[in-house]
């Protein structure tokens, strides 16, 4: 038997939470939240939109490949400098034993901020996207190494028909390929290998002229710089997922401008 990875332990412990979830908060409680009747932002038309960066930045406090990363930055004040930078939507991690997160973080920056907002959690149980719906989300991540392309077309489905955009996330060529019937709105290739943590943006390269046109293209992880986001712009990509090197400071969101300038000033 091989030795399990941090995906292994990470889907094990959500199967844990999910069920004392769905006792706790079943599922006719999820309905009656103030937002699961409101109509959710469009993520891949602002990922599009020109007059802003592209990026999708990320609110973490911790991670299983850096540890803590920023365990005192406010969600509020972190999401709206996010957004007012000139962020294309936000990135918020509600899983808490792995990345410090909770629910309660996605609903403040919902009720802060206009913008599309993704629930970053490790979805495995149709329950979990009617409480993405339910805690103020516009989108929710699909990890294919998690998932069989059967199950993601059934979440994905079932994430549309609540209004939600789907983002999938594959990390090499044969997820990509037995999930384009999925009907992703977004793919995002994860640039960091969950086996090693190693990153390396060659894999959002080799992958882009795979992904079709219809969706838009997203790279994740391991970006820390304006070059990067011009090499990745050049092969397709459209949006660019920024965690740590935001949230590595004491001020993510002044960090956050000052790249989206220098980005600008590329242009
Ligand atoms: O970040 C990790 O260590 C990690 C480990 C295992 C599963 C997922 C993980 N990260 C989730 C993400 O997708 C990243 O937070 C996101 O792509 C941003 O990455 P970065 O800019 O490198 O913080």
């Amino acid at each position: 038997m091989s030795t399990p990875n941090i995906l292994d332990k990470i889907i094990a412990e959500k199967r844990l939470e999910v069920a004392e979830r769905k006792e706790l908060y079943p599922v006719r409680l999820l309905e009656k939240s103030l937002y699961f009747g409101s109509t959710p932002v469009s993520m891949r038309k602002y990922i599009q939109r020109p007059d802003l960066s592209g990026i999708i930045a990320e609110f973490k406090r911790k991670s299983p490949s850096k540890g803590v990363i920023n365990a005192h930055a406010p969600v509020e004040r972190t999401t709206i400098g996010y957004m007012q930078a000139g962020a294309s939507a936000l990135s918020v991690l509600t899983d808490k034993p792995f990345f410090g997160g909770a629910n309660e973080d996605l609903t403040l920056a919902r009720r802060f901020n206009f913008c599309p907002i993704i629930r970053k959690d490790f979805t495995i149980d149709e329950y979990q996207i009617l409480e993405a719906k339910s805690i103020g989300a516009d989108a929710i991540l699909l990890i294919a190494a998690v998932l069989t392309p059967l199950q993601s077309k059934a979440f994905a489905d079932l994430a549309h028909s609540l209004g939600l955009e789907v983002l999938l996330e594959v990390h090499d060529e044969a997820e990509l390929q037995q999930n384009l019937e999925v009907g992703a709105d977004m793919i995002g290739v994860n640039n960091r290998n969950l086996k090693t943590f190693e990153v390396s943006i060659e894999v959002s390269r080799r992958l882009a002229p795979m992904i079709p046109s219809s969706v838009v293209k997203v790279s994740e992880s391991g970006i820390s710089s304006p070059e990067t986001i011009s090499i990745l712009r050049e092969v397709g990509y459209e949006g660019f997922l920024m965690g740590e090197n935001f949230m590595k400071h004491s001020r993510p969101e002044k960090a956050a401008l000052e790249f989206i300038e220098q980005l600008t000033a590329r242009a």
